[in-house]
């Protein structure tokens, strides 16, 4: 399923009024469209599941931590429907054989990202995802992020960055791990 393109269209139409500007003007008039296609693409991950992704594995003796950090990642804040974006580190430890595909990892984060978003949500449902599809011995995310409701309006703080964190199974209860995977993020 895509956006409705129809009511977006009018939307951007309405939005472009009440600002005062000339929907009809030739530089505008195709906008509404435009930006219609736009969130067809940027809010794809409305109708896809993290987890569709995740689920396809191999079967792999590698029970050790697997890391693909530097993952970037455009999302849009709920609050404001401007863009934050950066990257994502995401881990796990393997369990039982259940070893994903790495695109798959950044392809989670993809799809989780792609829809109106908080920082923290975005960060909780790649780790709950991957925690409920392949039970891994545990789970690492963690994401940085500069929000632009942050730098070109309000506070206005260009520069600030935003990290957040979720730790999953071992991760959580062994420091030792932590510090090894976060280690191995922040190198
Ligand atoms: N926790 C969290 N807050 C976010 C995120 N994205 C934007 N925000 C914040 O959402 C808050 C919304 O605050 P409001 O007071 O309702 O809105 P506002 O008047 O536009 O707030 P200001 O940005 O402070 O001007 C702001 O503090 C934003 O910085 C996010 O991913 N996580
Ligand atoms: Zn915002």
């Amino acid at each position: 399923m895509s956006v409705d393109h129809e009511k977006i269209e009018r939307a951007v139409r309405m939005i472009l009024e009440a600002i005062g500007e000339d929907p009809d003007r030739k530089g505008l008039e195709e906008t509404p469209q435009r930006v219609a296609r736009m969130y067809d693409e940027i809010f794809q991950g409305m109708n896809q599941d993290p987890k569709t992704f995740l689920a396809k594995t191999f079967d792999e003796a590698h029970e050790e931590l697997v890391l693909v950090k530097d993952i970037p990642f455009y999302s849009m804040c709920e609050h404001h429907l401007v863009p934050f974006f950066g990257k994502a580190h995401v881990g796990y430890i393997p369990k039982g054989g259940r070893v994903t595909g790495l695109s798959k990892l950044a392809r989670a984060v993809e799809a989780v990202a792609r829809r109106p978003q908080l920082q923290e949500r975005l960060t909780t449902t790649v780790a709950n995802s991957i925690v409920e599809t392949l039970h891994p011995y545990g789970v690492i995310v963690v994401i940085e992020a500069e929000h632009m409701c942050m730098t070109m309006r309000g506070i206005k703080k260009p520069g600030a960055r935003t990290i957040t964190s979720a730790v999953r199974g071992i991760f959580q209860t062994d420091a030792t791990a932590r510090a090894e995977a976060l280690s191995l993020i922040n190198h």
